[in-house]
């Protein structure tokens, strides 16, 4: 079976001289849920903007379900189309602020619609039907209406998480999903995209500051430190004291979050890392 993610060697460094990856070797299995950790700086925003294919390596390759991104610093051809199996809850870039929510699920449809619909912004009773029971599965239906610059950041990122669903998307990037949420909002965020893991069968690469969300949601935590990889394993197993030898002094930025997660409520437990493969 074909990894959901593989990436190869894969190295950035910025004009500035900064190393932001480094020799990143990475495979995801279909169905896994992954967490990212790593202090600010560590290189965990720029390595999910280079799987979305938003930013080229100086060398590597990275695929996804066998379909190359990009390949030793050279886009795919076909990217618009890999890109359309994912999906992106990247805070930057999630919602169209001026258009109503409803719209904005909709456009997780575009790649599937003839171009002259998606101008004119009309869709069919069946696929405004399809993005408002997404909407009503992340709890936000009663928004569907309002433009999206009105809704909170926790509604956004729900709204962004709908958007996949409607899409259709095999793998989820989201990046720092939870950053500038209140517990009760990062709980539902997270909870959503165990749901869209369990539910749904989508591969989800999430990256978090905080350690202890990691280690409740996703079992598998892959651990970025100055671009390099320096933990990958299952996050049961990222006790302090294995942090503080992975991170040092940076650990204790990791560690510092602690209070925000143990308010949060036990979510279930998606599958135990690793997956087991068919042969
Ligand atoms: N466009 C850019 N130009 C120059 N340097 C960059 C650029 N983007 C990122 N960097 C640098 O690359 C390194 C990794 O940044 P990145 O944003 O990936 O870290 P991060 O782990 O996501 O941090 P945070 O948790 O604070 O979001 C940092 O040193 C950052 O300053």
């Amino acid at each position: 079976m074909d990894a959901a993610i593989r990436v190869h060697a894969l190295a950035k460094t910025f004009g500035n001289g900064r190393k932001a990856l480094q020799g990143i070797d990475l495979e995801v299995r279909p169905g896994e849920m992954v967490a990212l950790i790593g202090a600010s700086g560590s290189g965990k925003s720029t390595l999910l903007r280079h799987l979305a294919g938003l930013t080229l390596a100086d060398a590597g390759r990275i695929e996804l379900h066998g379909r190359v991104v990009q390949d030793n610093g050279k886009a795919a051809r076909d990217i618009r189309q890999v890109r359309a199996g994912i999906g992106f809850v990247f805070q930057q870039f999630n919602l169209v602020d001026r258009l109503p929510v409803l719209v904005n699920v909709l456009a997780g449809t575009l790649h599937r619609v003839p171009l002259w619909r998606s101008v004119l912004r009309w869709f069919s009773a069946a696929e405004k039907a399809r993005a408002y029971e997404a909407l009503a599965r992340v709890g936000i239906a009663e928004c569907c209406l309002q433009r999206a610059s009105t809704l909170s950041g926790g509604q956004q990122q729900r709204a962004a998480i709908a958007r996949a669903m409607v899409q259709g998307a095999r793998v989820v990037l989201a990046d720092e999903p939870i950053a500038s949420l209140d517990p009760e909002s990062s709980r539902r965020v997270m909870d959503l995209l165990a749901r869209v893991n369990r539910e749904d069968g989508c591969t989800v690469l999430v990256s978090l500051h905080q350690v202890n969300v990691a280690l409740k949601y996703c079992p598998r935590t892959v651990a970025l430190h100055q671009g390099r990889i320096v933990y990958d394993g299952p996050s049961a197993a990222l006790t302090p004291a294995l942090l503080r030898d992975l991170y040092g002094a940076d650990a204790d930025e990791i560690l510092a979050l602690g209070d925000h997660i143990t308010s949060l409520q036990e979510p279930r437990r998606p599958a135990v890392w690793p997956v087991p493969q068919a042969a």
